[in-house]
């Protein structure tokens, strides 16, 4: 059994005094897709945030337990954030490119992590654009505006973003749902094709989108109004042969 990238272990998350979600112990292992699902409300963003230190930007939140990635010890508070976040990316719902031009929004991140000769960002910014298909869409007018690409443009622009740091692990909250169906199609191949190259964490609704492109797969659920991991396992076993009630019945659509 290999060693899983990112180790949770009993995670718990409170915001004020409210759990989110308790005890949650997960493997993440390198170079996978795993799908978090599950209803509304049963914290997994609020898991995902908790993976790259975000809960730190929202007062009086409370995280107990243990989260280790790679050799890092995320929640030791000798741990730097930002150093963290350069490791860890994260892609949000709705496409949040900086409303700055196409070739700054991905020469902003490598300047603010200190790389400033021209040319090594020129050839980063290609190399990256080319990672994501969008370098022959936008290399005549990488000047322009970010925010005139569509929203699925958008959307590979910010996963650009994020790349551009050459992070190793992707956090995804929902990147397809607020784009088109042909766009939403066009992400997630590109999202599945970044298996391979850096280990990726998906929150989806898309049942249908995560039995396509998730290696494996962990069902939330909210139990007594606090957030619990269901069921893990391999995506094959998730949809074909689950082993707890609730998995089956989230799957056939009977509940959540
Ligand atoms: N910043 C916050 N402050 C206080 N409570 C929060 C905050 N963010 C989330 N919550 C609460 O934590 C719980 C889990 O929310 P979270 O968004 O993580 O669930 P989710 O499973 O991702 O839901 P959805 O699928 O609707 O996005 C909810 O009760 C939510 O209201």
């Amino acid at each position: 059994m290999t060693t899983p990238l990112i180790q949770t272990e009993q995670l718990s998350l409170y915001y004020k005094r409210k759990p989110a979600f308790t005890d949650i112990t997960l493997p993440i292992f390198t170079h996978t897709i795993t799908a978090l699902i599950g209803p509304s409300g049963c914290g997994k963003t609020s898991f995902l945030s908790c993976l790259n230190r975000l809960t730190d930007l929202i007062p009086r939140t409370r995280i107990s337990g243990y989260i280790r990635i790679g050799d890092i010890d995320v929640l030791d508070p000798k741990t730097n954030p930002t150093a963290l976040r350069r490791r860890v990316g994260t892609i949000f719902q709705k496409p949040n490119p900086f409303p700055f031009s196409i070739w700054k929004n991905l020469a902003f991140p490598l300047r603010e992590h200190g790389i400033k000769n021209r040319q090594e960002i020129d050839i980063m910014i290609e190399t990256t654009l080319q990672n994501v298909g969008l370098w022959d869409e936008v290399k005549d007018r990488l000047n322009t505006s970010a925010l005139s690409l569509s929203g699925g443009q958008q959307q590979r622009l910010c996963i650009a973003r994020a790349l551009v740091l050459q992070p190793e692990v992707l956090l995804l909250d929902e990147p397809c749902s607020a784009l088109d169906p042909i766009s939403s199609g066009v992400v997630e191949d590109l999202i599945s094709n970044l298996r391979g190259n850096y280990t990726l964490v998906i929150v989806t609704h898309n049942l249908a989108q995560a039995r396509r492109i998730a290696d494996n797969v962990a069902l939330f659920w909210l139990q007594n109004g606090v957030g619990s991991l269901i069921e893990y396992g391999d995506v094959e076993q998730i949809f074909t042969a689950p082993r707890e009630t609730l998995t089956a019945a989230y799957i056939n659509g009977d509940r959540g």
